[in-house]
């Protein structure tokens, strides 16, 4: 795809001032290049040295202060800055141009983008307050400050300024609201190109489609006639890819793949059709392809051609969101997919709020997504500026002028939040399903691989899974903070009384497992694991857990001095004593392996490591802190090589010793004696502590994964 549009015609569209000659571009026939899917994977193995440090630990809010001279910030920092400078200058409310003091530790650009954010900030305030004329001269000012929109943020603040002005209009009655005529579908077929380059490089579309994928597959198990509907199947890239998946498929070969493609346009649904016939063709995939000319509503279940025999899955990708307006009618869908009987219902939605008839409230919840996607447009589609100028002026432009100025039913462009769909969902009794292990660890893997996608982040709501642009410092404390009195509630008062810990392992899941089922771990379990990488991991953990012994003793301390509760330092001394054997088994264990203990280097992810294990040992550290990291770390050697032992495992006789030495069931009830100390800590935590102990459960988890890697050889 990038191929098809080189960078000389990039520079020269990038000086045209009209996207119109963009669009013509970029709407040329480009060849259909399906990516096979595990080769999307396999790019790990190339990618993974950057598998570094990313963004599930969250920067704390960048300030100002400390930092270096002109730096940039990034675009969610900015809007938190411009919020704050607003409510610092609530006098210099309306354009004055002298008032925004420029900071001297920013950059020329970050301090304008600054300024214009929170001039659109203001300026929407004044508007939601009927205040036009000092909106009209502070929307003038945004739309003249940005007219050659060169950041992410300027473009933003471009297309709100220009929407709240034509309400500005509306409202005085200069013009009549024009209406939208956008046809979602349409749109993305005519400009195919760009979607595609979308498809293919966004984080959240990649992520989105493997996980869709891998859920569908994991629905359908072993079926052998599968059934899929998709309302919404735009390119139909995401089916090629799991075709490839099935096509590989040994135990259980397919006997037919029947997609039904549900949508208004027959000739837009025939055409994504033959690609993929002939893509199955290729792959001599038995294949049968069906379509539902239709809108979502009034949907008859008779157009469909269902065989008893057959398993269906329903694929909902950006569809639901347009019934929004209509929320009788979206239960009516929604019921309509219910009554399909579908073993899986795969559900992928943007989630923002600007479903509310509360203009102010809208425009909250607009502009920090749009942001956050502009921003992350900027990054991933930076060899493709005409893909990124269509998507933002067809796209993003329309829907931002839909959120500000249209009402009611005219109002079509609506986001929720997961909250709100979970809801929904449970009035049609349609619950969330675990991810699978590999489908999370895939996942995680894919946002990790890829060095252009460190601002995505992974999360896990219950079963839901949340992929974020970029979330700001400022707002993951926010957001903790808000949560944290939700989370001490299941401790305390709910009826199903889930543990803190429970809780967090089950938000940071992503996370847990890719601690606890790398690669290293499940190439051990089936027996395909190098045994140098064995030796590196056996020298260098002999290492930590030197280090390890000086930070149970200052626990040790801590529990005796801080803990009510006595049988504390029982559990912390049993596994203080423990180390006494483990060390002498890591000795013998290297001497049978050929390891000389005393020529090992650490390397810097253990020392990394090490060092964080320290910082834990200075009597500042709170007890509860220190005790839920010490709970971390042995649980993650618990779970991690109880799975090899586990039934199906074929771990190799002569790692069978190790995989017992932490997968044993005593001490699994020992991490069990652990993991309780950490909740009745943590259920009397201050707020503070609470926030800080999640934190280093994070940096534990990051550790373990890192360790994994060195010890990998990746
Ligand atoms: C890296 C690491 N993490 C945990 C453990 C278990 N004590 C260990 N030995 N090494």
């Amino acid at each position: 795809m990038a191929s098809q549009c080189g960078d000389g015609e990039i520079t020269a569209d990038e000086e045209s001032p009209s996207v119109v000659s963009h669009h013509a571009e970029a709407k040329k026939e480009v060849p259909w290049t399906p990516q096979p899917p595990f080769e999307i994977l396999n790019k790990y193995a190339s990618h993974v040295k950057r598998f570094r440090h990313g963004r599930i630990i969250r920067p704390a809010p960048e300030t100002t202060a400390g930092r270096s001279p002109h730096q940039e910030l990034s675009a969610d920092s900015i809007l938190e800055l411009a919020k704050m400078r607003l409510l610092q200058h609530t006098s210099q409310r309306c354009g004055d141009s002298d008032s925004f003091k420029y900071d001297p530790h920013l950059s020329s650009e970050s301090n304008k983008d600054v300024e214009l954010t929170s001039c659109l900030l203001n300026a929407a305030e004044k508007f939601a307050n009927q205040q036009f004329d000092c909106a009209e001269k502070l929307l003038r000012r945004c739309i003249l400050l940005s007219s050659h929109a060169d950041s992410p943020v300027e473009r933003v603040v471009k297309f709100f300024a220009e929407a709240i002005h034509e309400r500005v209009d509306i409202e005085r009655g200069k013009i009549d609201l024009h209406k939208n005529i956008f046809h979602l579908e349409d749109t993305l077929f005519d400009y195919q190109p760009a979607i595609l380059a979308l498809e293919q490089k966004l984080p959240s579309a990649q992520v989105t489609q493997f996980t869709a994928i891998q859920a569908v597959l994991d629905g359908v198990g072993t079926a052998r006639k599968i059934h899929l509907i998709d309302f919404g199947i735009k390119t139909g890239l995401h089916w090629s890819i799991m075709m490839q998946g099935l096509a590989n498929r040994e135990n259980y070969p397919l006997e037919l793949l029947k997609i039904t493609a549900v949508g208004t346009s027959k000739d837009r649904l025939d055409e994504t059709g033959r690609r993929l016939s002939s893509f199955a063709e290729s792959m001599n995939l038995p294949f049968l392809y069906k379509t539902v000319v239709s809108e979502t509503k009034g949907l008859k279940k008779d157009s469909f051609e269902f065989d008893p025999d057959e398993v269906v899955a329903v694929y909902s990708g950006l569809c639901l969101w347009s019934q929004l307006a209509w929320p009788n009618q979206l239960r009516e869908f929604l019921q309509f997919v219910k009554n399909l009987s579908p073993c899986v219902i795969v559900v992928n939605e943007i989630e923002a709020s600007t479903n509310t008839s509360v203009f102010i409230d809208r425009f909250h919840g607009a502009l920090p997504f749009t942001i956050a996607t502009f921003d992350c447009l900027d990054t991933c589609l930076k060899g493709d500026t005409i893909y990124r100028k269509i998507v933002e002026d067809v796209f993003f432009r329309d829907m931002i002028r839909n959120i500000i100025t249209a009402e009611d039913e005219e109002r079509t462009f609506r986001h929720a939040k997961i909250s709100f769909w979970k809801e929904l969902f449970a009035e049609f009794e349609i619950v969330g399903t675990e991810l699978s292990d590999s489908t999370l660890y895939q996942a995680r893997l894919l946002v990790k691989g890829n060095a252009a996608w460190d601002s995505c982040t992974l999360d896990m709501n219950g079963n839901y899974m949340l992929i974020q642009s970029i979330v700001t410092g400022a707002k993951f404390s926010d957001d903790r903070s808000c949560q944290r009195s939700e989370e001490r509630r299941e401790v305390m008062d709910g009826s199903d009384r889930t543990a803190v810990t429970e809780t967090w392992l089950k938000k940071h899941r992503l996370l847990y497992v890719g601690a606890t089922r790398h690669p290293f771990l499940l190439g051990i379990r089936d027996g395909s694991v190098d045994f140098a990488s064995f030796k590196r991991w056996l020298g260098q953990d002999y290492i930590f857990v030197r280090a390890f012994v000086p930070f149970i003793a200052s626990l040790l301390l801590k529990a005796w001095k801080e803990s009510d509760d006595d049988s504390d330092v029982d559990v912390i001394l049993g596994g203080m004593a423990a180390l006494n054997d483990e060390i002498a088994w890591f000795k013998k264990e290297a001497s049978k392996w050929g390891v000389a203990l005393n020529s090992v280097v650490p390397q810097q992810t253990n020392l990394d490591y090490c060092r964080f294990l320290e910082s834990l040992t200075s009597p500042d550290v709170d007890y509860t802190l220190a005790i839920t990291a010490f709970w971390v770390i042995e649980a993650v050697y618990q779970e991690s090589f109880a799975h090899c032992l586990e039934d199906g495992s074929k771990t190799p006789e002569e790692l069978k010793e190790t995989c017992q030495r932490w997968g044993n069931d005593g001490f699994g009830q020992y991490c069990r004696a652990l993991q309780n100390i950490a909740n009745r800590r943590l259920e009397k935590a201050s707020d503070d502590v609470l926030a800080k102990a999640e934190v280093n459960l994070l940096k534990v988890l990051e550790h373990e994964v890192e360790f994994w890697n060195m010890s990998h050889g990746v």
